[in-house]
C-alpha cells in the first residue's frame, strides 16, 4: 500500500486526522510522502552527524515537490563494541535493522524511501529492507571518516589496534600510543580505511542504489551535504519512474557490487552481506560465485588496512565510479539500471581516473587476483573466506600446529602472553553465527598479530568473522562452524593444519581414521547465552556460508 490509500475517501478520514497531529496540512498530504530511515545517534561515532544528513535530504525532497518524514533505525559501532560481549550483537543488529525499517515504512505507507545508513551492518540491514518493501528507494551514506596524521603519516583506526601489539611488545611508547590515539580518528564518519562500513558504502554505489560519491566523499565535506539534498530530489525522480530496488538489485548489479568489491580489496563481511541482500531480492548468491569473479577481477586499489591510502585518496582518485571504469574496460561491468536513471556502464564510461596509484590499471594491479579468495577443505566444507590482497606474501602457502582457543579473549591473552610461536596456526572456535552466537569480530587478536610482527609468521582461523581492519593470513567463516558440528570443532591442540590460499584450500592434516573416531564422540560445546535475544537469534540463524540469514520458515 502507497500512501495514496490514506488520502482518499472518507474511511480514511481517522488516518488523516493522525497526518493533520503530526502538523501535515492538506497541502502536503496531497503530495508524495517519503520515508526518510535515518540512523542518526550520539553513540556512533560514523552516525553522530547523520542529523546533517537527514536535513539535507528533506531539503532536496521539499525541493522536489515531496514531503519528508523521518523514523530512526538502531546501530552498532563495532570498534566500540569490539573485543567484548557488545560484539555479539553487531551482526544481528543488521536483522534488527532491517526488520524495524520494514515495520515502520509497512505501518506507515510511504510512497517512496531515502534510506540514511553509515556504518557496517546499518547499510546492509537498510537495503535488506529496501528490498522488502521495494517501493521507490535511494540510498545516502553518512560518509567516511578523514584519516588522522600521526609522526607525518595517516593513519586510521586499524592502526591503533596494532599498536596495541606495538606497545605490548615494546616496539611503541605510551606516549606515542596516547599520540596515536588522539590522532587516528580526527573527525565523524565511518572508519576511514576500506573497512566494513566503507566497503558496504562504495558496494551500495556499485549496486546502483546510491548516487555516484556516495562511498568515498568524506563526512566532513559540503559535497556530502550536497549529495544528501541531491539524493532528496532523485528519489522523486525514481518515483516518478516507478524504479524499485528490485529492479536495480538483479543478479548482474550484485555482479557488479562483488567485482568491485575484488578490485577495492574490501572486508570480507561483504561475503555474508551481499548474499543476504540478494536472499531479500529472491537471488541465490554463493560464494563460489565470489570466487569466480576474484578469479576475474584483478585487486587494483590497496586502501588501509592493506595499503597506506586511506578512502579520502580513492575519493580525489576518482571514487567508485572511476574504479568501475577500470573494470568497464576490462569487461568485468555488467549493465545494470541505477538510482540515477542512468546505466551502471555509462555512469562507469563517463568517469576518469585521477590517480594511477590509488586506482591502478589491470596490467598494474596490486593483486593478480580479487581481494577476497574463498577457501574449501575438509576443515571448511562449505567455504571460509580471507581477504587474499592483504595476507602478507610469505603467508599464501603455510602448514602449521594448531593453537586452539574456545573464544577470542582466550586468544588474545595467549598472543599477548607470548605463548603463541611462529609458524603456528591460531585456531579461535564457537565464535560462528550459532556457537558465539552472533559471529563477533576478531580484530584484537588479527590486530595484535600484526601489530607484533606475529602476521608473518602466524596464521589465524575461525568460525568467526573479522574486522574490515583486520589483515594477515586471517580466515573467517569457516564453514560449518563448531557448535553445528563443524571439523574446526574436532581441531585439537598440535595438529597440522595446511592453508594454501593461491590454491583455495584450508585442511586439517589429521588421518581420515582419526577423524572418524573423534567424530564418534564428539559433542559440540554448548554456551550459556544470557541474552534473550541472543537466544532466539541462535535458533533461527544460518550458516556464514549463506550469509547467516535468519532460516526463512521458523
Ligand atoms: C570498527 C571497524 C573497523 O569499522 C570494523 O567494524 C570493520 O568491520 O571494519
Ligand atoms: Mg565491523
Amino acid at each position: 500500500m502507497r500512501s495514496d490509500e490514506l488520502k482518499k475517501g472518507s474511511q480514511r478520514a481517522p488516518h488523516r486526522s493522525l497526518l493533520k497531529a503530526l502538523g501535515l496540512i492538506d497541502e502536503e498530504i496531497k503530495r508524495p510522502i517519503i520515508g526518510i530511515a535515518g540512523s542518526y545517534n550520539e553513540i556512533v561515532p560514523g552516525h553522530m552527524h547523520l542529523d546533517k544528513i537527514i536535513d539535507a535530504v528533506k531539503t532536496g525532497v521539499r525541493l522536489a515537490g515531496g514531503v519528508p518524514l523521518e523514523f530512526s533505525t538502531i546501530a552498532v559501532c563495532d570498534g566500540l563494541a569490539m573485543n567484548h560481549n557488545g560484539m555479539s550483537f553487531s551482526l544481528p543488529s543488521r536483522e534488527i535493522i532491517a526488520d524495524s525499517a520494514e515495520i515502520s515504512a509497512t505501518a506507515m505507507p510511504f510512497d517512496a524511501m531515502v534510506f540514511i545508513p553509515n556504518c557496517d551492518k546499518v547499510v546492509p540491514g537498510m537495503l535488506m529492507a529496501a528490498a522488502r518493501l521495494n517501493i521507490p528507494s535511494i540510498f545516502i551514506s553518512g560518509g567516511p571518516m578523514l584519516a588522522g596524521v600521526f609522526k607525518g603519516k595517516k593513519i586510521g583506526l586499524s592502526n591503533v589496534f596494532e599498536y596495541v601489539g606495538g606497545y605490548e611488545n615494546g616496539t611503541m611508547t605510551c606516549d606515542d600510543l596516547a599520540e596515536a590515539e588522539n590522532a587516528a580518528c580526527p573527525t565523524c564518519g565511518s572508519c576511514s580505511g576500506m573497512y566494513t562500513a566503507n566497503t558496504m558504502n562504495c558496494l551500495t554505489e556499485a549496486l546502483g542504489m546510491a548516487l555516484s560519491g556516495n562511498g568515498t566523499i568524506p563526512a566532513v565535506f559540503s559535497e556530502r551535504i550536497r549529495l544528501a539534498k541531491t539524493a532528496g530530489m532523485q528519489v522523486l525522480k525514481l518515483l516518478e519512474a516507478d524504479l524499485k530496488p528490485k529492479d536495480i538489485m538483479t543478479k548482474d548489479a550484485f555482479y557488479n557490487a562483488i567485482a568491485v568489491d575484488m578490485a577495492l580489496g574490501g572486508s570480507t563481511n561483504s561475503s555474508l552481506h551481499l548474499p543476504a541482500i540478494a536472499n531479500e531480492c529472491g537471488i541465490e548468491l554463493t560464494l563460489k560465485e565470489f570466487d569466480d569473479v576474484s578469479k576475474e577481477v584483478l585487486q587494483i586499489c590497496k586502501l588501509s588496512p592493506s595499503g597506506e591510502h586511506f578512502i579520502e585518496d580513492l575519493q580525489m582518485a576518482g571514487g567508485v565510479s572511476a574504479v568501475m571504469n577500470v573494470l568497464h574496460e576490462n569487461n568485468c561491468l555488467k549493465e545494470a539500471p541505477t538510482v540515477m536513471l542512468k546505466p551502471q556502464l555509462e555512469v562507469a564510461k563517463m568517469s576518469r581516473v585521477l590517480d594511477n596509484d590509488v586506482i591502478r590499471s589491470f596490467e598494474n594491479a596490486y593483486y593478480k587476483n580479487g581481494g577476497l579468495a574463498t577457501l574449501y577443505g575438509n576443515l571448511a566444507a562449505d567455504g571460509a573466506i580471507v581477504k587474499a590482497g592483504a595476507v602478507d606474501k610469505t603467508m599464501t602457502k603455510h602448514s602449521g600446529p594448531a593453537r586452539v582457543f574456545e573464544n577470542e579473549e582466550d586468544s588474545v591473552k595467549a598472543i599477548l602472553g607470548g605463548q603463541i610461536k611462529k609458524g603456528d596456526v591460531i585456531v579461535i572456535r564457537y565464535e560462528g553465527p550459532k556457537g558465539g552466537p552472533g559471529m563477533r569480530e576478531m580484530l584484537a587478536p588479527t590486530a595484535t598479530l600484526a601489530g607484533m610482527g606475529l602476521d608473518k609468521y602466524c596464521a589465524l582461523i575461525t568460525d568467526g568473522r573479522f574486522s574490515g581492519a583486520s589483515r594477515g593470513a586471517a580466515i573467517g567463516h569457516i564453514s560449518p562452524e563448531a557448535a553445528t558440528g563443524g571439523l574446526i570443532g574436532l581441531v585439537k591442540e598440535g595438529d597440522l593444519i595446511e592453508i594454501d590460499i593461491p590454491n583455495r584450500s584450508i585442511s586439517l592434516k589429521v588421518s581420515d581414521s582419526e577423524i572418524e573416531k573423534r567424530k564418534a564422540t564428539f559433542k559440540p560445546l554448548v554456551k550459556q547465552v544470557e541474552s534473550s535475544y541472543l537466544r532466539r537469534y541462535q535458533q533461527v540463524v544460518s550458516s556464514a556460508s549463506k550469509g547467516a540469514v535468519l532460516l526463512k520458515n521458523y
